[in-house]
C-alpha cells in the first residue's frame, strides 16, 4: 500500500500535467499524509498569486505540518502552482483558477488563509479598500461555509477590522459560525513591534535585577548592538489600522523600561509601519514579504495548535469579550479547536489606557461597517 502510494506520487511528479492544476485524474490518488505516517494538514491560500500570496505559498510549502497545499486565485494560479510544486518538500500542491474552481479548492481543508484583495496606494487608508475587498471576502467566506465549515480561517485582507466581522456575519448566516475558528491576522504588528523595540540596546540593570534598561541608539549603532528581535515579545492589542494598533510596551518581554519619548516614538512607528512600507513602495503596493513571513508564522502556530502542541500563544483579532466590543485583538492560546483561551489585557499604564479608548472608538465604527455590509 505504502509502496503503491509512493509510486503514484512519483509518477505524478514525472507528469506535470497530472500534478499542477485541478481537474486532472491523477491528483485524487495522491497520498495526503506527510512523510513518516504523521498526519499533515490541508491548507488553502485564497489570493495565492498576489504579492503576499506567492511568498506565503512558498513558505507554506516549506512547512512540514502541511501535507496538501491548495493555491487559489482569479489570475495566474497555474504559474504559481507549477513554480511552487517543484520545491522538494512534502506537501502536494494543487492549483485552482477562478470562481468555478473555488469549491474544489476549499473542500476538505483544515486551514484557509485569505490574502485576496487589493492593497493600498500612498494617501489611502485601509478603510479605503473596503468597497472592493468586502465583496471579495464575502464571496470567499460563502465558499468556506459551504465546503469546509470546520476549517480554521486566517483573514489577512484589509481592512481587517471590518473584514473579520464580515466573515463572521457570512458564517452566521450560513449557520456555520464558530468564533474559535475565525482569526484576523495581526501578526505583522507584533513582528514590527518586536523588530523596532529590539533596535534599542537592552542592557541588564544590576541595580534592579528584575528590570532591563533601554537606551535609544542611532540606527547604525542599534543594528550592531541591539538585541535579536526573536528574543523580544511585544503584545499588540486592539485592531489592525492606525490608532487601533495598540502596542503594550509596559508588557514587553524581556521586561524593559522606556522613557516617554521612547514610548511615543515606538508607538508611532508601530502604528504607522504599514504606511511606511506603502510610501516606500510608492504605488507598487503594500507590505508583502514581511506580511508573508508574519502570515506563515501565524499559520504555523494555528497548525501546531491543531496538532495538539501546548502553550501556543499569538496575538489575533477575534470574537472577544475582553472589552465591550464584539471583536478585539489580544493574546490567545491556540489549540486543537482553534482559539482555546483569550487572555485579558493585563495591567495598562495611563498612556495605554488613553490609547485603548481611542482604539475602541475607531474599532467600533469599523466593526459596525462590516456587520452592516452583510446585514443590509
Ligand atoms: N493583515 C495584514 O497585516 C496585512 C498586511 C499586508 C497586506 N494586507 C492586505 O492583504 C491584501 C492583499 O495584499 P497583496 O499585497 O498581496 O495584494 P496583491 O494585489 O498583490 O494580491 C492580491 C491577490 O488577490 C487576488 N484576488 C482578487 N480578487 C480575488 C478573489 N475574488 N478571489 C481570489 N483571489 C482574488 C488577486 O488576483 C491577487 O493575486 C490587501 O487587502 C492588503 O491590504 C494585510
Ligand atoms: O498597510 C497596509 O495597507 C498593509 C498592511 O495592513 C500593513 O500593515 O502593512
Amino acid at each position: 500500500m505504502e509502496v503503491n502510494q509512493r509510486i503514484v506520487r512519483i509518477s505524478a511528479h514525472l507528469n506535470p500535467s497530472n500534478i499542477q492544476m485541478e481537474g486532472s485524474s491523477g491528483l485524487k490518488r495522491v497520498n495526503c499524509r506527510a512523510k513518516g505516517g504523521v498526519p499533515g494538514f490541508k491548507v488553502a491560500i485564497l489570493g495565492a498569486a498576489g504579492g503576499i500570496g506567492q511568498s506565503l505559498s512558498m513558505l507554506m510549502k516549506m512547512n512540514p505540518l502541511v501535507s496538501v497545499l491548495h493555491l487559489y486565485d482569479v489570475v495566474n494560479a497555474p504559474g504559481v502552482t507549477a513554480d511552487v510544486s517543484h520545491m522538494d518538500t512534502g506537501a502536494v500542491v494543487r492549483g485552482f483558477l477562478g470562481q468555478p474552481q473555488l469549491e474544489n479548492a476549499l473542500t476538505g481543508m483544515d486551514l484557509v488563509i485569505v490574502p485576496a484583495g487589493v492593497p493600498r496606494k500612498p494617501g489611502m487608508t485601509r478603510d479605503d479598500l473596503f468597497n472592493i475587498n468586502a465583496g471579495i471576502v464575502k464571496t470567499l467566506c460563502e465558499g468556506i461555509a459551504k465546503c469546509c465549515p470546520n476549517a480554521i480561517v486566517n483573514v489577512i485582507s484589509n481592512p481587517v477590522n471590518s473584514t473579520v466581522p464580515i466573515a463572521a456575519e457570512v458564517f452566521k448566516k450560513a449557520g456555520t459560525f464558530d468564533p474559535k475558528r475565525l482569526l484576523g491576522v495581526t501578526t505583522l504588528d507584533v513582528v514590527r513591534a518586536n523588530t523596532f523595540v529590539a533596535r534599542f540596546k537592552i542592557i541588564y540593570d544590576y541595580q534592579k535585577p528584575e528590570c532591563l534598561k533601554t537606551y535609544v541608539l542611532g540606527l547604525s549603532d542599534a543594528e550592531v548592538l541591539g538585541v535579536d528581535p526573536r528574543d523580544v515579545n511585544v503584545p499588540v492589542v486592539g485592531g489592525h489600522a492606525g490608532v487601533t494598533i495598540l502596542p503594550l510596551l509596559s508588557q514587553v518581554n524581556p521586561p524593559s523600561s522606556f522613557t516617554k519619548e521612547e514610548i511615543n516614538y515606538l508607538t508611532n512607528r508601530i502604528q504607522n509601519g504599514g504606511t511606511e512600507v506603502v510610501e516606500a513602495k510608492a504605488g507598487a503596493g503594500s507590505a508583502t514579504l514581511s506580511m508573508a513571513y508574519a502570515a506563515a508564522k501565524f499559520a504555523d502556530a494555528c497548525l501546531r495548535g491543531l496538532k495538539g502542541d501546548v502553550g501556543v500563544v499569538e496575538c489575533s483579532y477575534i470574537t472577544s469579550q475582553v472589552t465591550e466590543l464584539p471583536f478585539f485583538a489580544t493574546k490567545v492560546r491556540l489549540g486543537r479547536t482553534g482559539v482555546e483561551e483569550i487572555f485579558a489585557l493585563g495591567p495598562l499604564n495611563e498612556y495605554e489606557r488613553a490609547g485603548l479608548e481611542k482604539a475602541k472608538k475607531e474599532l467600533a465604527d469599523s466593526i459596525q461597517k462590516g456587520v452592516a455590509f452583510i446585514k443590509k
